[in-house]
Order: C-alpha cells, then sequence, then structure tokens
C-alpha cells in the first residue's frame, strides 16, 4: 500500500494500494460511498489520487471556506480542465469576460424579472399546452428533461431574443444547444492518466479541426435575427435620442456594442454572447419533480391573481418556494465544479493548506446532507425544514434563492449564480401552473433515483405520467 508524498499541512492523502491508478477504479465504480468513507475516516479536507492526479475533496466545513475566497479558487480554471464550455463560446467571441457576463445576468434579467413576468407567464402556458396539451386521457412522457427544456426554452427566448423567438427553430435551438455541450462532459477523462492537458486535448480535438457542436445553431441565428438586428440599429441610428431600448438582452448588446456595422464579426460576438447565457439558463432550469399537496397554495394564488401572476403573486408561493429549495438540495450532484487555487497556496481556517493549481473538488452531497446543518432527518424530503416558526407566532422561510453555509446549489459569495433569482422564479411559475393544470406521477408509483454518472447525478429516463384535474382553467 502506498501513500502519496504531501507538503506539510496538506491535506491527508488517502492510502492506496495501485501505483498510477490510485483511488480512480474506486471513485468511478462507487463515488457516493467512497467519499463518505474516506471524509469519515480523514477528514474534511482530504486528497485522492484520481485519473493521475492529487486533487482534494472539500466538505461541508470547506465549501463554503472555497466560495469566498473567489480570487483563490477559480471556477473556470478547474471547469475549462474538464468541460472546456468557454473555449467553444470563446471561438465566437474576441474579448470574452465571464465577469461581463454575470454583471448582466443579474442586472439585465435576475434584476428585471418583474418587467418580464407577464411575458415568461404567457410563453411557459403557450409551451406547455404544445407540449403537454389537454391530457384529458393520461399520458406518458418518456423524455421528461428535454420536453422541460423546450418548454423553459420559450421564455427564456422570448427574455434574451426579443421577437426573434417568434421562430420555432430558434425556440428548438435553445434546448438543442444545450444537450450538444452537455455531451462533451462526458467524455471519460482516461488521458489524464498521462497528462491532464492531454484530456483537453482529445475532448477539444473536434474544435481544433474546425468543427464546434455549437455552430449550425450560430448560422440559424444569423438567418434568422440578422434582418432584426438591422432593423433595431437601423432604428437606433434614426431615432437617436427618441429610441425606446426594447426590454430583451439582444437590445442591451446592441446598446453597449454602439456600432453600426453589422458584420460576421459582430454576429459572432453578439451569438457568443448571448448563447452563453442561453446555455447557462437552460441547462439547470428543467426541473419536473411535482408534489401535490401544493396544489391548494396554487389554487389559493391563482384564484387571488385571477390567472394572472405577477412579482409578487410569485413571492407569495411560499409552499413552492420550500419545495423548489428541498428538491434542489435533494438533486445535489455527489462531487462537482473543480475549483482550481490560483494564488501559490492557501491554507484553511482550520490550518490544512492547499498549494498552486490543486484542484479543489466540492463535495456537494456532504454539505447538503449534512446532519450538523439538517439534523437527523438530513436525508428525508421535508420542505417544510425551510421554514422556522417561532413561538410568537412569527414564521421565517429561507428562500431557496439564499446562499449560505447550508445551501451551496447556486455556488456562494462573489460568484454565486447571478441567473438564480431568475431561475426560481421560471421554475415556481412553470410548477404552479403544471400542478394546477395536471395530476402527475411516475410510471411506477414510487419515486425514481436519479442514474449515478461517476460523481454526478443524471435524470433517470422512467416516464412522467400526466393527466388533466379537468378543475381549473390555466
Ligand atoms: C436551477 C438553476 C441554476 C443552478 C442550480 C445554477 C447553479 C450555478 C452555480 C453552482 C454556479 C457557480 C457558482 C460558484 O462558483 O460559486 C453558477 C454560476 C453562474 N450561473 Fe447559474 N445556475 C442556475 C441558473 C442560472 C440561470 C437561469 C442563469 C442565467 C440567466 C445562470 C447564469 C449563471 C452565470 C452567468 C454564472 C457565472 C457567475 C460568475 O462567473 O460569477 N444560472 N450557477
Amino acid at each position: 500500500m502506498s501513500i502519496g508524498v504531501v507538503a506539510h499541512n496538506e491535506p491527508p492523502l488517502v492510502p492506496y494500494q495501485f501505483p498510477i491508478i490510485g483511488h480512480t477504479y474506486n471513485f468511478l465504480r462507487d463515488a457516493e460511498n467512497f467519499l463518505k468513507e474516506c471524509k469519515e475516516k480523514y477528514g474534511d479536507p482530504f486528497s485522492l489520487y484520481i485519473f493521475g492526479n492529487v486533487v482534494t475533496f472539500a466538505g461541508a466545513d470547506i465549501i463554503p471556506e472555497v466560495l469566498k475566497n473567489s480570487d483563490v479558487f477559480d471556477f473556470y480554471t478547474g471547469l475549462n480542465k474538464i468541460f472546456p464550455i468557454h473555449v467553444v463560446f470563446k471561438q465566437f467571441m474576441k474579448n470574452y469576460s465571464s465577469s461581463y457576463t454575470a454583471r448582466v445576468v443579474q442586472e439585465q434579467i435576475s434584476n428585471k424579472i418583474n418587467i418580464y413576468t407577464s411575458r415568461l407567464q404567457k410563453e411557459l402556458l403557450s409551451g406547455i399546452e404544445i407540449f403537454f396539451g389537454n391530457c384529458n386521457e393520461p399520458k406518458i412522457f418518456k423524455n421528461i428533461h428535454y420536453t422541460m427544456s423546450l418548454i423553459i426554452s420559450k421564455p427564456v427566448a422570448n427574455v434574451i431574443l426579443g421577437e426573434c423567438a417568434q421562430f420555432d427553430d430558434i425556440v428548438a435551438s435553445f434546448a438543442l444547444v444545450e444537450k450538444e455541450i452537455q455531451k462533451m462532459r462526458y467524455v471519460p477523462p482516461i488521458l489524464m492518466f498521462i497528462h491532464p492537458s492531454l484530456h483537453q486535448f482529445f475532448v477539444m480535438l473536434p474544435l481544433r479541426f474546425g468543427w464546434n457542436p455549437i455552430s449550425r445553431h450560430r448560422d440559424l441565428f444569423v438567418q434568422r435575427c440578422k434582418p432584426i438586428i438591422e432593423e433595431r440599429i437601423r432604428q437606433r441610428k434614426e431615432l437617436g435620442e427618441k429610441y425606446i431600448q426594447k426590454e430583451d438582452i439582444l437590445d442591451f448588446y446592441i446598446s453597449e456594442s454602439k456600432t453600426h456595422v453589422v458584420d460576421d464579426n459582430y454576429l459572432d460576438n453578439l451569438f457568443g454572447e448571448l448563447y452563453n447565457i442561453v446555455f447557462a439558463s437552460v441547462s439547470t432550469t428543467s426541473r419536473p419533480e411535482l408534489w401535490n399537496e401544493l396544489y391548494e397554495e396554487q389554487l389559493k394564488i391563482h384564484n387571488e391573481s385571477n390567472g394572472n401572476l405577477s412579482i409578487e403573486d410569485v413571492n407569495k408561493m411560499v409552499k413552492l418556494d420550500c419545495f423548489v429549495k428541498e428538491s434542489l438540495r435533494h438533486s445535489a450532484d455527489i462531487a462537482v465544479i473543480p475549483h482550481t487555487v490560483m494564488s501559490d497556496s492557501f491554507t484553511f481556517s482550520n490550518g490544512i493548506t492547499v498549494p498552486k493549481d490543486r484542484d479543489i473538488y466540492l463535495y456537494m452531497k456532504d454539505s447538503a446532507f449534512n446532519n450538523k446543518f439538517f439534523g437527523e432527518t438530513s436525508i428525508d424530503f421535508q420542505p417544510k425544514r425551510h421554514i422556522t416558526s417561532f413561538a410568537n407566532g412569527k414564521i421565517v422561510h429561507s428562500p431557496a434563492t439564499k446562499v449560505d453555509k447550508s445551501f451551496a446549489m447556486f455556488g456562494g459569495g462573489k460568484r454565486a449564480c447571478p441567473g438564480r433569482f431568475f431561475a426560481i422564479n421560471e421554475i415556481k411559475m412553470c410548477l404552479h401552473k403544471l400542478i394546477l393544470r395536471y395530476n402527475i406521477r411516475t410510471e411506477s408509483g414510487k419515486i425514481v433515483p436519479p442514474k449515478i454518472k461517476t460523481s454526478t447525478y443524471v435524470p433517470s429516463d422512467s416516464g412522467l405520467i400526466f393527466e388533466n384535474r379537468n378543475y381549473v382553467k390555466v
């Protein structure tokens, strides 16, 4: 049994038997139990030798320190090693800046939800009608994840592209972009055994030969949106100060660019900026879990709002919010999002030091199901745990958008997900409409667990049955 050499005060490196292979086999075979055992035996954080590299796993105590120090622990450097999403987009954008994109999402999308609510609602209802329909007879939907992506794509396309979202193929391309990019994520990192950069080279090989999974979406974007972009630029020029900016992200980027020339470079850049946001929003928002007891709350709010939701109505959906938060907690991946150490080293508050270039995986399951935060019932699905009732009758609810040490599903610190307000709002509106209209159950009548892919979960492909409640008109 060999024990790797670790520098003074480094996280303990879990002993392993076979050189080169290290812990790779145990990690691939059963990451869930293997990480649990390691944490119990070696504490937080600990290191493993996987795919030829020493990587560190941060559990519930260390995750908040990693997220808080985003200038030291870089998410994009870590992510690019296994899933070079930014390389895909950088082919289109000359000056890509992740912090600029984050600011646009926060200021132009999340801060303006009240402006978008009625449009989002209209698009969601139309998507639900197209993709689920009446369901007067119970209907089975097999690929529910993709169907939900299609439904979510409609409102997202509307907010991002304004009237360009009238084209069905543009809406479909929003859902497909996500699907195609996600495929890159599942290339097994076997070549990392030789050198980490070899895996990256292999994943990016098609890009080097000029094939980009999203090129055809770029062509469709140009075909559909170029005339609209040109017309908007023409109007801006003609009306000058009198031009009233449209409420969509496309017009925001047009106003920022201050150009009058719609050439290939300009369109590439616009496409890259816009579809980067599309990827972030569609890939994360489509979650079909439902909970029947929420029906009463939805019916009450539906009646009070006459079926026309405002942002205040969405905020009143406290039970639904707790349900969404609990669903997100339960769908936490086992370990995700490596953050790479960018400074010479970093010392955690418990005195343990990690060196430059070390990848720190967030052991999310340890945080999401920790008794320290959620007590003995941490593994149970209990949406009410997010509500606290005080003796004086005061009731406080911890919203799904709140990031703190017990809830890291949206990250934390300065780089916490800026799209979470939009995402939660959209999920709640969508679930509200679905719960009002349908009874939804799994084919087997039991809860179907997701499938495990290495250390992440992917939705199960078992079907969901939708049946019209025949009660309210949504
Ligand atoms: C349920 C849905 C979502 C989940 C679970 C989610 C989760 C996350 C997580 C974990 C991060 C990394 C945070 C960190 O490293 O601290 C992140 C970042 C980000 N998310 Fe989301 N997200 C969701 C929806 C969205 C939506 C709808 C948008 C856009 C409208 C969006 C845009 C972004 C952006 C731009 C970043 C990068 C932030 C930065 O670089 O500072 N996300 N998200």
